[in-house]
């Protein structure tokens, strides 16, 4: 009966000292003028029911405390913003105030020349010289083609294998870019590159302890070994004077028509960029397209016909062209409803450089703002019956361009990638449903 009595009172005070700790915590953050919301714990504020919970977590709050409210997640005080006007505008008005706020562990892995770590006029250097890379242009000619021979030859030989798609997609979303950029290089260079990318993409989801086993510390470990990766590739290529017409060519051209010129540093941090950004996404969306499409043989039936009429036209061995993209149209309509019903992104993070009032609130300097774009892809005005994968919702081209379309990000950071990774998501439904069942 004492233990007992022991074990209850023991449970009674920590109860009183949590409870404690968590209304200091609150008081820490009663400033006026914020928006309403809970921190939770010192230090780790929610980011254990953020992680456990995912999108429920969002949805909870926003049935508390509105649209609009304060939370301490991933290490930040950060107030999430769910409301699509108030969304937009932050978008569209990232100079008054407000920098990319992407966690610690991404900026210090991918690099401090990445394009989220930096603002301003470096921003519209980067970009500008990102958006060279990735022009129609680039892709009619250039970038096509290689993608279009990866594609043949990564999806041959699949027949009577157990294959894990998830797995597959991931390489072939590496790879892919990894071709583009390297275009001569590439395969002798991937079974070493991509163990170390694969680890530096952990990293940048990682908590920043720098400690030995952590995957922060390996995924720093790998960025240093694929500087040292790159750094040879761009030495080999300096000594031999050959010149290569693809993106790391292009970014290492001397001559005055390069009006983008980057320093060595540069050119590797917007290498990494380029396989990062488009690594997850166009994996996750070829992956997601793979299932809805089993899922829904209807909607199979209608992406083979058009693939197959595509065929018809051309020799076996005639790639995909520029025409030929242009003429999916239902394939387009495919990677739309992918993105939207799977939500590929949930939402972009930025940081505040002041003092800044937004929504009749003030956010303080340093604070991050969540712009949390996933509830708007399942909002039945836009897309009736939403929970439906319908990609005939998008052969109404005006879907495409409404003003909540944020799949691809919106305003001075919209995603430069989007018409690439289309690219390569459609030449890879290609060749999958022309050549497997
Ligand atoms: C289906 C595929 C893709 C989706 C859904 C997607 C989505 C997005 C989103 C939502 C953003 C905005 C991030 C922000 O505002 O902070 C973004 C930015 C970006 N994306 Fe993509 N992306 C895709 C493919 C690609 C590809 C293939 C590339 C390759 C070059 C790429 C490169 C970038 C870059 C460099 C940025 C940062 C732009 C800046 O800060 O100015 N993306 N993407």
């Amino acid at each position: 009966m004492g233990v007992l009595m022991v074990i209850v009172g023991m449970f009674v005070m920590v109860l009183c000292m949590c409870t404690a700790v968590l209304r200091w915590n609150e008081m820490r953050y009663r400033k006026k003028g914020l928006p309403p919301g809970t921190m939770g714990w010192p230090v780790f504020g929610e980011t254990t029911e953020f992680l456990k919970q995912g999108p429920n977590f969002m949805k909870n709050q926003r049935a508390r405390y509105g649209s609009f409210f304060k939370s301490h997640i991933l290490g930040c005080p950060t107030v999430v913003s769910m409301d699509p006007e108030l969304n937009r505008y932050i978008l569209m008005n990232e100079a008054k105030g407000l920098v990319p706020g992407y966690p610690q562990s991404m900026l210090d892995i991918l690099g401090k020349c990445n394009i989220a770590a930096v603002h301003g006029s470096t921003h519209k250097q980067m970009r500008g010289a990102l958006l060279a890379l990735i022009s129609p242009t680039m892709i009619r000619q250039q970038l096509l083609p290689k993608i279009d021979e990866f594609m043949r030859a990564f999806l041959s030989n699949w027949d009577n294998q157990v294959i894990n798609i998830q797995d597959r997609t991931k390489e072939m979303a590496f790879l892919s870019s990894l071709k583009q950029i390297a275009s001569a290089e590439s395969s002798s260079v991937a079974q070493q590159f991509m163990p170390e990318f694969f680890k530096l993409v952990l990293g940048t989801l990682s908590l920043p302890i720098d400690l030995p086993g952590t995957n922060y510390r390996r995924g720093f470990q790998a960025r240093q070994n694929i500087l040292k990766i790159l750094g040879q590739l761009i030495e080999k290529r300096r000594d031999s004077e050959e010149s290569h017409k693809d993106m790391l060519g292009y970014l290492m051209r001397n001559d005055d028509n390069n009006r983008h010129k980057l320093s060595d540093d540069e050119i590797i941090d917007q290498i990494i960029t380029i396989l990062y950004s488009g690594y997850e996404t166009v994996s996750t969306t070829s992956m997601m397209a793979v299932k809805y499409l089993h899922d829904h043989p209807t909607v199979l039936e209608e992406l083979r016909k058009e693939h197959r009429g595509i065929r018809e036209r051309k020799r076996a061995d005639e790639p995909i062209e520029c025409n030929d993209l242009k003429s999916m149209r239902f394939t387009r309509a495919v990677i739309f409803e992918t993105s939207r019903l799977a939500t590929i992104v949930n939402g972009v993070l930025r940081k505040t450089t002041q003092d800044m009032e937004l929504n009749g609130y003030v956010i303080p300097k340093g604070w991050r703002i969540y712009v949390y774009t996933r509830e708007i892809n399942y909002d039945p005005f836009l897309y009736p019956d939403p929970l439906a994968f319908n990609p005939w919702r998008w052969m109404d081209k005006g879907l495409e361009s409404q003003n909540y379309f944020l799949i691809f990000g919106g305003g001075t950071r919209q995603c430069p990638g989007k018409e690439l990774g289309i690219a390569e998501i459609s030449t890879f439904l290609h060749y999958f449903v022309t050549r497997y069942r």
